[in-house]
């Protein structure tokens, strides 16, 4: 069902995890929802009809990269990402911040916005909010996300205070810019690293300027899983329950399980897809490293119950000649693979949600993991 405007629906709760929908005009997202990252307007390896054959219903677009190549002003005259890369399904791009500190020659970060040379010819730019959300409504995504200053762990109090205060400014200033889009949204970061006093005070203040939704970033930045989840358990209950809930870059299939459980309803990491091109699959028996030796003549695929054409029609010695020999066919395989396994994961999830044996789901498929590959 599509609608003229973005609408978020809790439809069950099983504990502290979620089920819901999120309707938007290009379609609806199913949450607990994984994102697929598309880094320069592609999934790496992928098909775009592969990555909604898995059952991804939203990815992502990379601001820092589309703004530097083609340039955002480019793919707005070129139609729009979505016409460009032919996704007419929903588009949530991040705001660059995050991007610029881990790739590009930071020169400068002050309450204007970030000075940074392009690592693609070393040209000098500079993102303030307001061009950041500029450059994510010419490229025509449909969940934007504010610009923000993601610390890396560990970091003195003091920092995170500061960069933590400095996003909340900067999500006022692309609040403003955004302005009135329906059936599009801009969400909020909260930070804070890992002190919950100040996760609090960033959630709160956020919650006041009433946005569509809400992302907790400044995670998966170097903090062990349980300093992570500790600071979900603190931000999670000071966000608006009705609004959906998208924890930046996280993660392993079980982080994902044990952010579900705390309420966490939309994910994005490039970790199937990344590992998959380096011969790492995820299955129900936990990761498999197809370039090991002992793959080298199993003739069975990875998983034959899968109705995944790479994950049941492809033997391991394949896959495992195939990534030896640094072939295309391998890291395209081995993401497709592991992109449905996400898919599946999640589709498992919403359903043992939707029965309210979430916990029981989670434990069983924890425990599988740790009996290790057939
Ligand atoms: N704005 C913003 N973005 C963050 C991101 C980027 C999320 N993916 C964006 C996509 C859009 C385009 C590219 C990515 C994060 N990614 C991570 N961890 C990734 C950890 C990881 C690293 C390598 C492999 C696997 C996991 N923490 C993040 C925190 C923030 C944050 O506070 N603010």
């Amino acid at each position: 069902m599509t609608t003229e405007n973005f609408q978020f629906t809790l439809k069950k709760t099983d504990a502290g995890a979620r089920l819901g929908e999120v309707s938007m005009p290009r379609g609806t997202i199913r949450t607990p929802a994984f994102m697929p990252v598309g880094t320069v307007g592609t999934v790496k390896a992928m098909y775009l009809d592969q990555v909604r054959e898995t059952g991804a219903d939203i990815i992502l677009g990379n601001t820092y990269h589309l703004m530097l190549r083609p340039t955002a002003e480019r793919v707005a005259r070129l139609g729009g990402l979505h016409k460009l890369i032919r996704w007419e399904h929903p588009i949530l791009t991040d705001s660059g911040g995050f991007q610029v500190m881990s790739l590009s020659g930071l020169r400068k970060l002050d309450e204007q916005g970030v000075t940074f040379k392009s690592h693609v010819d070393g040209s000098l730019h500079h993102m303030s909010p307001e061009r950041s959300i500029e450059i994510q409504g010419l490229l025509g995504s449909d969940i934007q996300m504010q610009l923000d200053e993601c610390v890396a762990l560990p970091a003195e109090p003091k920092e995170i205070e500061r960069a933590m205060e400095l996003s909340l400014r900067w999500a006022e200033r692309c609040k403003v810019a955004f302005g009135n889009q329906p059936g599009k949204a801009m969400f909020g970061i909260v930070q804070g690293g890992d002190v919950p006093a100040l996760r609090v005070r960033s959630a709160e203040e956020l919650a006041k300027l009433d946005l569509k939704g809400y992302a907790v970033g400044g995670l998966a930045v170097g903090e062990p899983q349980d300093v992570m989840l500790k600071m979900l358990e603190t931000t999670l209950p000071v966000l608006p329950g009705e609004k959906p809930r998208y924890l930046m870059g996280v993660g392993t299939p079980d982080d994902i399980l044990k952010s579900v459980a705390r309420g966490i309803d939309m994910f994005d990491c490039v970790m199937p897809t990344r590992s998959g091109r380096h011969g790492l699959a995820f299955t129900r028996r936990g990761k498999v490293n197809i370039r090991n030796a002992r793959h080298a003549e199993d003739m069975r695929p990875l998983d034959e119950q899968s109705n995944c054409p790479a994950t049941r029609d492809y033997s391991r010695a394949y896959l495992h000649h195939l990534v030896r020999a640094n072939e295309a066919l391998g890291g395209m395989l081995l993401s497709w693979h592991n992109l449905n396994y996400y898919q599946e994961l999640m589709q498992g999830i919403r359903k043992a949600i939707a029965e309210g044996r979430f916990a029981d789901f989670m434990a069983e498929t924890i425990e599988e993991w740790a009996r290790g590959d057939l």
